[in-house]
């Protein structure tokens, strides 16, 4: 496949949710401008963007929804179900692992992991928090593809380089740190603080 920007891929998630929109209302088929919109983007950009993957629809009659449904979830790999841990069972990691929205989307928490005995051992839906030390073993056993790191800044690039050390080839981080992590291994930093700063400029350019 083509390499393709990470805004590009963004915009391939907010068409995807305006996709599942139009499917469930019964929609046959979007225009570039109904997605342009839900994109942030032009019609010119979306045709740009969906033209990385072959082509779809029509001139004149738009995007068949189903069509452009199935070939989105392939590009994102949202076709099978992804196995995650969370590591830190603090305020964010708790509230993080009751929104069901995740699994719904196809990124199953498999295990949760914790270093506060007061924590571990005390269920968190339907798992149990595990300690810290059985981490390396465990994410392993539970063949985990995605870590999400909720844990103080100052412990997560040791977290981090031990998910890595147990196979884990993604990492969504919301420690306030700049982390490191090897060649072939994703990283994606989380940082509410940058988005209120967004607002921030926005009500201060008014
Ligand atoms: N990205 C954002 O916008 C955003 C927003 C809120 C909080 N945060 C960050 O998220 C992190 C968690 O915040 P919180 O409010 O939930 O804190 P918290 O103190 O409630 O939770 C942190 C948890 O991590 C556990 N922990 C510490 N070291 C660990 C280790 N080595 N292995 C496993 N678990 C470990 C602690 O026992 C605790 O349960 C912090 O780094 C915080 O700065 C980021």
């Amino acid at each position: 496949m083509k390499k393709i920007s990470e805004s590009a891929v963004r915009r391939l998630s907010l068409y995807l949710r305006l996709l599942q929109e139009a499917d469930a209302a019964g929609a046959e088929t979007i225009s570039s401008g109904q997605l342009a919109e839900r994109g942030g983007t032009t019609s010119a950009q979306v045709r740009k963007d969906l033209s990385l993957f072959g082509s779809f629809g029509k001139r004149g009659l738009g995007y068949s929804v189903h069509e452009l449904l199935g070939r989105i979830r392939d590009i994102l790999g949202l076709q099978r179900h992804w196995r995650v841990a969370l590591i830190g069972a603090g305020k964010l990691g708790s509230a993080l692992f009751s929104y069901r929205d995740f699994e719904a989307r196809g990124f199953e928490i498999k295990a949760v992991f914790d270093r506060d005995p007061e924590k571990v051992g005390t269920a968190l839906g339907g798992l149990t928090v595990r300690a810290d030390e059985e981490m390396d073993r465990a994410l392993r056993e539970e063949a985990v593809e995605i870590a999400i790191v909720a844990v103080p800044g100052e412990a997560a690039q040791h977290v981090v380089d031990r998910v890595v050390k147990a196979g884990v080839g993604a990492v969504l981080n919301f420690a306030p740190v700049r982390l490191k992590v090897p060649r072939g291994v994703t990283l994606r930093n989380v940082d509410v603080t940058l988005e209120l700063e967004g607002l921030s400029f926005a009500l201060n350019s008014r």
